[in-house]
């Protein structure tokens, strides 16, 4: 019996979904978030730094520290996607919020999550909800850090379905492939939680009118930065619901139950047409000849979900604060 509450570092590029999944995280007393690090891609580093601050000092959790993570991709690339037409221009639903008070500590990311996996080791985990920068970085400053991180929960991929920043790639994989394709293959304990599995959970309009009629802070303050993230639903797949990408990756690092996984090798396409593609190879079949994913370790990848689980939890535990 587990009574000392999971260490979980959350590398977060806020974003409405990463919102709520911050918000889930500070009210599961399963889980103690011990730092936020920052990335790219629903906004740029720096905003991701802001919002970070933000959110916590809406929560009043300000003695979370916040450690700023990388500008540019694993390759130096500095030409990123950035997916402000999802989240608005400020990454959480366009609603002018004051700048934050507080500042991110000296460290970076990637140094602070090297670090503390060091201080706990195989008791830390990461739960990674934007492109995986940061946590490459980490694999390639510490050649212990694979072995000292506890796990590493990736919201991405895209596994045996179409992406959705283009049939081959799922957002979070597209925007640094090389760095997911070094943690895919760096030996650590990982599980992948891809949009075949959370494009199963959705919040409905419904429910969001039940968040807007509680009087949990989070509630409220979710129901005003929710209105962009369902406008975009609506154009982009015509659903009147939002997916909870960031909120299930989280709960699959609180609860691993609501889910069920598959063990394999998963390699990411770098380059070509289908840059960001994740393939896994589920060892069904031993092949005759070395290919790139021979010899490989394997990851877990989530392949179904509690549905209706995850949903009842978000909501109660968002309604509820
Ligand atoms: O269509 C999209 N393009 C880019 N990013 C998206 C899209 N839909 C959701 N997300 C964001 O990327 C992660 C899941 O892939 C989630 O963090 C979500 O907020």
């Amino acid at each position: 019996m587990e009574t000392e509450p999971k260490k979980i570092i959350i590398d977060t590029d806020p974003g409405i979904d990463d919102a709520m999944a911050i918000f889930m995280a500070l009210r599961s007393p399963e889980v103690e978030v011990i730092g936020l690090t920052t990335i790219y891609g629903n906004v740029y580093t720096t905003l991701a730094t802001r919002n970070a601050l933000h959110l916590l000092e809406v929560a009043g959790r300000t003695d979370i520290p916040v450690a700023e993570g990388s500008h540019v991709t694993i390759t130096k690339g500095a030409k990123l996607r950035i997916a402000d037409f999802v989240h608005g221009a400020d990454g959480l639903g366009n609603q002018n919020f004051p700048p934050p008070e507080g500042k991110p500590i000296e460290e970076s990311a990637a140094d602070f999550l090297v670090q503390q996996a060091k201080i706990n080791p195989g008791k830390v985990t990461v739960v990674a909800l934007g492109p995986l920068t940061n946590i490459a970085l980490a694999i390639q400053l510490d050649p212990d850090f694979s072995k000292n991180i506890g796990q590493i929960v990736i919201l991405g991929g895209a596994f045996a379905v179409n992406g959705n920043v283009n049939p081959a790639a799922e957002a979070n994989i597209f925007g640094d492939p090389d760095a997911a394709d070094i943690v895919f293959t760096s030996g650590a304990d990982v599980l992948a939680v891809g949009i075949n599995v959370t494009h199963q959970v959705v919040l409905t309009a419904a429910d969001r009118e039940k968040l807007a009629s509680s009087n949990g802070k989070f509630a409220q303050y979710l129901t005003k930065i929710l209105e962009v993230y369902f406008s975009y639903h609506e154009e982009a797949y015509n659903t009147k619901g939002v997916y909870l990408h960031d909120p299930t990756a989280l709960l699959a690092a609180v609860n691993p139950l609501l889910l069920t996984y598959v063990e394999g090798v998963v390699r990411v396409q770098t380059s070509g047409i289908t840059r960001g593609l994740t393939l896994l190879y589920n060892k069904q079949k031993r092949f005759g000849e070395v290919n790139e994913w021979s010899d490989k370790p394997t990851v877990k990848v989530a392949v179904t979900v509690d549905a209706p689980a995850v949903v009842k939890l978000v909501m109660d535990r968002l309604m509820d604060s």
